[in-house]
């Protein structure tokens, strides 16, 4: 049986996934106003609007009566931290991110971080290519499963594999991170240049650049280049960098229109793109885009002084 901790958009798609399997799945929230309202309209009227729960389904707020079984952490990645420090020792259950990013404060990914604060916990990450939308409706989708225990990481393939989802399995772990963490700033840089009316060629240089600064960070931190071609890396990097449904690009697109954004939405390039840009100058890498992308977020640059800033600089091999 698995639990799902987070009852935002990722958390409940796929726990409605697996419940539509016929899989008994546990769907905690720590808000009881949307406990109560979940277990009455048996669905998630906030995130996933008119997605019916399965009746696998079962909706809680209290956390100590999780079943045995891989705990799914479907929380954004600056709240992973504050959100394992609030539950129970799981004990020898699985815990698997569903996350995506560099934590600010420590500079760590979503398994380091879940290591940090339960050593020794069997942790794994489940990430790549799939808008939650999607996944409620049951659309096919393919996903990476991460775990450096291959034994523990084939359970989870097994159990977290649904009718319309399925997971490819690997053991590189900071490959997978890695790349469903960069995607998201470069989909911001994307954004940004589609909204300022950049064009389309601008997009597909800063995608394929944005791929070189990813596998540039996932080589120095010891990962495998075939994970970055993957559905963890080039797959996730694709679709985020090209839908109106990234909430990453939508933030990109606002930035490049001078439109508004929501600041309650969650855009996870955002914080990570600094955390990003602070682990590449100590580990004196060159990237960029991402340095752009800071640059745009904290309003020192424009769209059009961020991108003179990339075409101006020195020549080089590709
Ligand atoms: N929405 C999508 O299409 C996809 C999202 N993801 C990833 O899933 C992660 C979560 O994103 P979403 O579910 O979309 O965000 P969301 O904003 O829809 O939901 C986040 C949920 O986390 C809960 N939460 C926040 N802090 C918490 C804490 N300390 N304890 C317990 N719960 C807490 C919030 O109440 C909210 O329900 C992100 O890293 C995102 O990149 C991955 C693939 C697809
Ligand atoms: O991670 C995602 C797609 O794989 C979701 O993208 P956003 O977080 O930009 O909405």
């Amino acid at each position: 049986m698995t639990s799902v901790i987070g009852a935002g958009a990722f958390g409940t798609a796929l726990a409605i996934s697996l419940a539509r399997d016929g899989s008994e799945v546990t769907l905690w929230a720590r808000d009881a106003a949307q406990v109560a309202a979940m277990s009455a309209t048996r669905e998630n009227a906030a995130r996933l609007p008119d997605l019916g729960f399965p009746d696998a389904l079962k909706v809680t707020g209290d956390v100590e009566s999780l079943p045995e079984g891989p705990v799914l952490l479907a929380v954004p990645m600056q709240k992973l931290r504050a959100a394992l420090q609030d539950l129970p020792d799981f004990g020898a259950r699985p815990l698997v991110a569903c996350c995506k990013g560099i934590e600010l404060t420590s500079r760590l990914s979503p398994v380091q971080v879940i290591g940090d604060v339960r050593p020794g916990a069997r942790a794994a990450i489940l990430t790549g290519p799939s808008f939650a939308q999607d996944i409620a409706k049951g659309l096919p989708t393919a996903l990476t499963l991460a775990c450096d225990d291959d034994d523990t990481g084939r359970d989870l393939q097994t159990t977290l594999t649904t009718a319309n989802i399925r997971l490819y399995r690997t053991v590189d772990v900071p490959g997978a991170e890695i790349g469903g963490a960069v995607k998201n700033v470069m989909a911001i840089a994307c954004g940004a240049a589609i909204g300022a009316g950049l064009g389309e060629s601008a997009r597909a240089a800063l995608m394929t650049r944005g791929y070189a600064e990813m596998l540039r960070m996932a080589l120095a931190i010891g990962a495998r280049a075939e994970t970055l071609a993957g559905l963890s890396g080039f797959g996730d990097l694709t679709l985020t960098c090209t839908s109106r449904l990234s909430r990453n690009y939508r933030y990109g697109l606002s930035i490049g229109e001078g439109a508004p954004f929501d600041p309650s939405v969650t855009v996870e390039g955002a914080a990570t793109a600094r955390a990003l840009q602070a682990r590449a100058r100590a580990m004196r890498l060159d990237m960029p885009i991402t340095d752009a992308v800071v640059g745009l977020i904290d309003g020192s640059r424009t769209v059009k002084e961020a991108m003179t800033d990339l075409l101006s600089r020195p020549l080089k091999e590709e």
